[in-house]
């Protein structure tokens, strides 16, 4: 079901790439998709992969576009959207940035209503991500349909009433799958030191991350139901989980999540200045 939705993407980095993999010839034609980036290599390769068209800097092309999707590091948005606002009309402005506050997108865009601001991850590159995502006022519900659409095209969406909840989802799920490589680095470091080898320990602690999620993902009990029933009274997950909540573990990763909520205000507060 390919449509006509022209889209611009300012910025063809890692999370954009992610997105166009997933609309290219989905959602929309590559061809109506147009990247902005500096990175000739980056433009390159999303050219001949996905038959996008492509400019080193902000142009006209953008003002024949329905959507743009704002997709530069936080720190170079209010440069990018300043540069970006005589192209900008009725277009729908989509975020994915970690903090920038959506009055600051509008301000930056001389008043511009039409802003949805988004919070996507990378398993968005292989269809699986999930999107928290929140419409400002002037967003129509065609627009809002849009953006659902786009998200959907790399995984599921999760709509909020409160922009002041994507900080937490950013917490949560955009930041989430560093948080899931680092607990699997863990087992497969401590796989090593029990003597397996690398190849043996990326295989059992990868393996174990993904059956594990699907069996939470299908099950109608709670994780909490599944983790007891792998924990037998007096055996080897008790041990492990013992020894977990002895050194804090459950309390740290609510705190480092909190954190990252944190950090995701003080960059809008940062860089939303002026
Ligand atoms: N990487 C992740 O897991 C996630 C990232 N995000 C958000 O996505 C945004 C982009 O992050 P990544 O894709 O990871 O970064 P990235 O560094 O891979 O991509 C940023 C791109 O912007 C380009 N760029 C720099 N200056 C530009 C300009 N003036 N005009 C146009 N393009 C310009 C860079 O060349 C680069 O290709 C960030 O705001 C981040 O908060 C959101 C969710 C998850
Ligand atoms: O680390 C960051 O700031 C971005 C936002 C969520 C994932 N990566």
């Amino acid at each position: 079901m390919q449509g006509n939705l022209k889209i611009g993407f300012i910025g063809g980095g890692n999370m954009a790439s992610a997105l166009i993999g997933g609309l290219a010839g989905k959602l929309t034609a590559g061809a109506n998709i147009h990247v902005v980036d500096p990175n000739a290599d980056a433009l390159q390769k999303l050219q001949s992969t996905f038959g996008v068209t492509t400019s080193p800097q902000i142009d006209a092309a953008l003002a024949q576009c329905e959507v743009i999707v704002l997709s530069v590091k936080p720190q170079q948005m209010k440069d990018v959207v300043q540069q970006l606002r005589p192209h900008v009309s009725k277009q729908l402005v989509l975020s994915i940035a970690a903090g920038i506050r959506a009055v600051d997108l509008s301000r930056w865009l001389g008043g511009h209503a039409a802003i949805v601001r988004t919070m996507p991850n990378t398993p968005a590159l292989i269809g699986k991500g999930i999107t928290g995502m929140v419409a400002m006022d002037g967003v129509s519900d065609a627009q809002r349909n849009a953006a659902d659409a786009i998200m959907r095209a790399v995984g599921a969406t999760v709509w909020l009433d409160n922009e002041s909840l994507i900080d937490p989802v950013t917490a949560v799920s955009g930041s989430g799958p560093a948080y899931v490589f680092y607990f699997i680095e863990a087992m497969q470091q401590a796989a090593q030191e029990m003597g397996l080898t690398a190849e043996q320990g990326n295989q059992l602690a990868i393996e174990t991350f993904v059956g594990a999620a699907q069996l939470a993902a299908n099950s109608t009990d709670p994780v909490s139901v599944l983790r007891e029933r792998v924990t037998s009274k007096g055996g080897t997950t008790y041990a492990a989980l013992t020894s977990m909540d002895g050194s804090g573990v459950k309390d740290a990763i609510v705190k480092a999540l909190k954190a990252a909520a944190a950090r995701g205000k003080e960059l809008g507060e940062e860089f939303g200045k002026d």
